[in-house]
């Protein structure tokens, strides 16, 4: 019955809008009339609205949280019941000295900024990667890349630390160790429930590890984030085919909301923040530059992909461990 697995049509508006520009940009990808056998009773403007904010972030924290908090605003007067910001959303330092001098702890006057812009917009928010001083701080001396998630009043109601940590050398890019600031977080959150699905947390690197998808799908996920800083090399080669792979196999939403321009002299990110639908199509996506992209999450629709195409009932998970123990 694969005829009936078409994207209603409602998911494929995606308003493309710069921060200083209060005109949207309608930007229409595709307009299939919705099948009748997908017809579900609300009108898809009934259907939770998401935003995904791109920025540029420096080590600037207050024009930082001023960006960020402009965009949140203007999230919540089109209408969003929760926006996304990517990694490192409150600053990008020039080297681990400066990214270790400006982290703070959860309880610091950053996070608190931010309960309050939630509490005011009366909006949910995915803090993509907040440079935590976590409660080890004083032995330690490092942090922990924490993904937070506010609900409308501004409490946390879920952290997530991420566990794969990027120390990469990519010709052309500049090298990324993540690890000499960062401590691996030490385990995987259950998802957790909002008013546009049940949210897997993860954070950049992480996407290239199947496995941590997989194991948020099956704890029931239906949407998953990717706030990223991704790479300006590894970003045209590899960013958009890995997010819709997740998608795919794991028929869940993909929100990815990405840090993108130039930091400071030594960093660039790639950009392209987006929205991909469980069928692995990219809903919305972000213009060049700061600014946002909206979509409904239809989860109905995944639902009935899910009975359409029903790989989760197909696994053979007494196959997959048979061969031994993995690559070193
Ligand atoms: O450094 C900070 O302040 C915040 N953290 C990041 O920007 C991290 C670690 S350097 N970036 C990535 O994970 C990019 C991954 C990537 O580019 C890829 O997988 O190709």
């Amino acid at each position: 019955m694969l005829g009936f697995i078409i994207r209603p049509p409602h998911q494929l508006l995606s308003f493309l809008l710069c921060p200083g520009l209060r005109i949207p940009r309608l930007s229409v990808l595709c307009a299939q009339p919705r099948p009748r056998a997908m017809a579900i009773s609300s009108s898809s403007w009934e259907l939770p609205l998401v935003a995904v904010c791109q920025v540029t972030s420096t080590p600037d924290k207050q024009q930082n949280f001023k960006t960020c908090a402009e965009l949140v605003r203007e999230a919540a007067r089109l209408g969003a019941c929760l926006a996304f910001l990517p990694e490192a959303f409150d600053f990008i330092a020039r080297d681990p000295e400066e990214t270790l001098r400006l982290s703070e702890p959860l309880s610091g006057n950053l996070l608190g900024e931010y309960t309050q812009l939630a509490r005011e917009c009366g909006l949910w928010l995915s803090l993509g990667g907040f440079h935590e001083r976590g409660q080890d701080w004083k032995q330690t001396q490092k942090i922990y890349n924490c993904h937070v998630i506010l609900n409308n009043k501004g409490s946390v109601v879920a952290t997530y630390r991420k566990t794969h940590l990027c120390d990469v050398e990519i010709p052309g890019q500049g090298p990324m160790r993540e690890s000499n600031s960062t401590i691996p977080g030490p385990s995987l959150e259950s998802p957790v429930s909002t008013p546009a699905g049940k949210i897997g947390l993860a954070i950049c690197y992480d996407m290239r590890f199947p496995e941590l998808s997989l194991a948020l799908v099956q704890a029931g996920a239906e949407i998953l984030t990717y706030p990223s800083a991704f790479g300006s090399v590894t970003g045209p080669a590899h960013w958009e085919v890995l997010l819709r792979a997740r998608a795919i196999e794991t028929q869940c939403y993909v929100v990815a909301a990405a840090q993108c321009g130039r930091h400071h002299e030594k960093r660039a990110s790639y950009g392209h923040s987006m929205v991909v639908d469980p069928w692995g199509t990219v809903v919305a996506r972000c213009s060049e530059g700061p600014g946002l992209c909206l979509a409904r999450i239809d989860l109905s629709y995944l639902r009935q992909l899910r009975q359409n195409l029903p790989v989760f009932q197909h696994r053979r998970p007494d196959l997959y461990s048979s061969l031994g123990h993995p690559l070193s």
